[in-house]
């Protein structure tokens, strides 16, 4: 039997119920009767004719269970509405669109997509850190354009080999970007919240001076209030006119007016960007500029990495609802 509702079609069997407010694109890609799998019922506010706070407060005493993606907030209000939700399950690494503290004060718990994704983001942020160098799409342009024959040569890329590479935040993603650009004879530094005890990359405390310090930035930070606007005017002046930024977190963590204007000015030599501040909006500046590469917040996924999310996910899901220790617990 199919384990999917809405209001107007119920249940029919008792599984244990799990809220989602808006469609994820990975239930879509594996098929959720596969995610659900007979053990859960998947209550779906999207397919409702009702309004939310309806829809939430007629199905609130059964729901215990939230599952959600990157562009789903999961805000207090919500919550509010939800008295028996106790675990928040995400098919994102990144958690900004979670009321974390609000889940902390209510003890609701929070999983993650943990590092199901780390190698997907770490080759993409390589790939975007190689084309801005080598300028790999620009030339694509000049090419299809036809301004090979007409115009000549384009001019040459820079050299990734020797590249000093400033990671900022060395988790999971951090440390695979880390190891991929090693291999390419790159050497690293980092800044973190805290120094790795044993991690032999030089640390920086300051992200200004690990700037300073570095031809590349890449970001692989969460956003959190401490990280939002962290690369700024400062940090991007002290990466250089030859500096490149790589920014596969958020977009929110880079100060994106000011980036621009950077841009613009010439102050640093181009970006690769997978993240924006007001994602699908993208400064339109931006579009104009051969040194940048822009991807629409694709870094993160494969296919192919979607049957370990699949895992993870019911993995978590089973284990909150036997009163087990969550997979991918955030804040372990
Ligand atoms: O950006 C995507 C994620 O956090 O998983």
């Amino acid at each position: 039997m199919m384990a999917v509702s809405t209001d107007c079609h119920k249940a029919q069997q008792d599984f244990p119920k799990v809220l989602i407010l808006k469609p994820i694109s990975f239930l879509a890609h594996v098929g959720e009767r596969h995610v659900a799998s007979n053990k859960f019922t998947f209550l779906k506010a999207y397919e409702s004719s009702l309004p939310l706070h309806q829809f939430l407060s007629t199905h609130s005493p059964s729901i215990k269970a939230i599952l959600s993606s990157v562009g789903t907030p999961i805000t207090a209000d919500i919550l509010q509405l939800l008295p028996e939700v106790g675990v928040v399950v995400t098919t994102s690494v990144g958690l900004n669109q979670v009321d974390l503290p609000e889940c902390r004060r209510r003890g609701i718990k929070v999983a993650n997509a943990g590092s199901v994704f780390s190698d997907d983001v770490a080759d993409f942020a390589a790939g975007l850190l190689i084309d801005v160098l080598r300028k790999v799409s620009a030339s694509d342009g000049y090419v299809r354009k036809g301004l090979w024959a007409t115009k000549g040569d384009y001019p040459l890329g820079s050299k990734l080999g020797g590249k000093r590479i400033g990671i900022v935040g060395l988790g999971s993603i951090g440390f695979a970007v880390a190891k991929r650009l090693e291999a390419f004879g790159c050497s690293i530094s980092y800044n973190s919240r805290k120094r790795k005890p044993h991690v032999s990359y030089p640390f920086y405390e300051s992200v200004c001076e690990l700037a300073a310090n570095c031809d590349v930035l890449v970001i692989c930070c969460e956003l959190t209030d401490q990280t939002r606007h962290m690369i700024n005017k400062e940090v991007l002046s002290a990466l250089g006119k030859e500096g490149v930024i790589v920014n596969i977190g958020r977009g929110a963590i880079i100060n994106e007016k000011e980036m621009v204007q950077c841009l613009v000015q010439g102050e640093i030599a181009g970006a690769g960007l997978d993240v924006f501040e007001n994602e699908p909006d993208v400064p339109v500046e931006l579009f104009a500029m051969d040194n940048v590469v822009l991807s629409p917040h694709i870094a993160v996924f494969t296919p192919e990495s979607f049957l370990d999310l699949m895992d993870l996910v019911m993995g978590n899901l089973e284990a909150f609802f036997s009163n087990k220790p969550l997979l991918s617990e955030y804040g372990d």
